[in-house]
């Protein structure tokens, strides 16, 4: 991919190690990118890179439950974020599930491509629109329904 990406990174606990291990598969790729990640996953993330010996650009925010999420969400907002991949722990409830909310609706508000599992991180990850100048992405449409 020639153009460079702004990849947000998160993970639940449980989900961490798909994350982690999904990021070594990545990793060439990922290298090129700016990685904006929740405070714990962007330290493993970070640590995985530093094993591998690949340098990255790897920035953490505060941990989810403390507001990563929502700092996240707030860079959706203002367009600074190109792909989010978000693997979330759906077998166990989080006290923070209101950010977590808050982030899903701002990608999908924002028309921002968020991944929730690993095949559609791989499909986004490799799709060729990120460098097709011809392809532009139609924003969402609100238009009320009426039923005759
Ligand atoms: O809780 C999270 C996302 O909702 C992830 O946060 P951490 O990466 O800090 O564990």
């Amino acid at each position: 991919m020639k153009k460079k990406l702004t990849i947000a990174l998160v993970a639940h606990d449980r989900r961490k190690a798909d994350m982690i291990d999904w990021v070594k598969v990545h990793a060439p790729c990922l290298s090129q990118h700016r990685l904006v990640c929740t405070g714990t996953t962007g330290r493993l993330v970070a640590q995985a890179f530093a094993d591998a010996g690949i340098d990255a650009d790897v920035e953490c925010m505060n941990s989810g439950p403390m507001g990563g999420d929502a700092e996240i969400a707030a860079m959706v907002v203002r367009n600074e974020i190109d792909l989010a991949v978000f693997l979330i722990d759906d077998l166990n409830a989080q006290p923070h599930e209101a950010d977590i909310q808050m982030l899903l609706r701002q990608c999908r508000l924002h028309n921002v491509p968020i991944a929730c599992n690993r095949i559609s991180a791989d499909l986004m990850i490799s799709s060729s629109l990120w460098d097709d100048p011809s392809y532009k992405p139609i924003e969402q449409s609100y238009i009320r329904f009426d039923r005759k």
